[in-house]
């Protein structure tokens, strides 16, 4: 039960972005996806969450081409979390986490009480029922990625993508953030891939890391493997800082010894 990108390129009508992308997110697996500003990870997740069409190749999920399922079968099956910035409207948090169960009602998209009880559940689990009756206009950014994380989980998808999910929160709420996704893949038994530029977290806390090198090639495996191998390093070391590997974390060099 997996997510399977063979061989796929992704990127924009004028400007290919990423090519012979090969790698495999496993269900009950967090999968963090690690490379330099630019490289393609927005890019790649989008194409993934399927709001871009791929350039070629191919990408499944549990033996399905995920560039053939229906729109209503992908919002059953595909959640994601952009850190683009949403026009609030005129809701409260409770009714944008609402929206993640319209995959699933009926024609009416009138909620049961289970729909109740998953937006209830997806709320308390990113510590947002506080913000349940709150305007999403008088949010904070941190808080409205909250609710926006919440959406995607009341969604109950199989693979759940997130782009830089942390990008507006304080670090407490990262280092929780990323601690529920790895329990979540595991409880829920999902497929979660996150991009992070939050390099030492994720490594201590993904079953397998997507890293994209300065000159577009992913390199795939555990961080353990990554780390050892020496790819975080070539990948992240600069000047200044180089990762250390008994440590887990960027050390300036003149603490290191040679
Ligand atoms: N709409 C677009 N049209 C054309 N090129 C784009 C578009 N959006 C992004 N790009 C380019 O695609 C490349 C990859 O960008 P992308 O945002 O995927 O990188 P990223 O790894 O997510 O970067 P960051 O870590 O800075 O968020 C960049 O060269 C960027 O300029």
């Amino acid at each position: 039960m997996t997510l399977r990108l063979d061989a796929l390129s992704v990127g924009y009508r004028r400007h290919t972005v990423l090519t012979g992308l090969s790698a495999v997110a496993g269900r009950g697996e967090l999968t963090i996806l690690l490379g330099p500003n630019g490289v393609g990870k927005s890019t790649m997740i989008r194409a993934l969450a399927g709001l871009q069409p791929p350039l070629s190749g191919g990408m499944s999920l549990d033996g399905a081409d995920l560039t053939r399922l229906s729109t209503t079968e992908r919002a059953r099956r595909i959640a994601v979390v952009l850190t683009e910035r949403v026009s609030p409207g005129l809701l409260t948090g409770r009714e944008l986490v609402s929206f993640g169960r319209h995959p699933h009602t009926g024609f009416t998209g009138a909620l049961g009480q289970r729909d109740r009880d998953v937006v209830a559940w997806a709320l308390d689990v990113v510590d947002a029922t506080h913000l349940a009756d709150r305007d999403l206009s008088e949010v904070s950014d941190g808080e409205r990625q909250r609710l926006l994380t919440a959406r995607a989980l009341a969604q109950e998808p199989d693979l759940l993508l997130l782009d830089e999910p942390s990008a507006f929160l304080d670090a407490p709420s990262r280092v929780a953030l990323m601690g529920l996704l790895r329990r979540l893949a595991t409880e829920r038994d999902l497929a979660i891939v996150v991009s992070t530029h939050e390099v030492e977290l994720a490594l201590r806390l993904a079953d397998t890391a997507w890293l994209i090198d300065a000159h577009g090639t992913l390199h795939t495996g555990t961080p353990q493997q990554l780390v050892s191998d020496g790819t975080v390093s070539a990948v992240f070391d600069t000047e200044q800082l180089r990762f250390d590997p008994v440590s887990g974390t960027f050390e300036p060099r003149e603490r290191l010894p040679a």
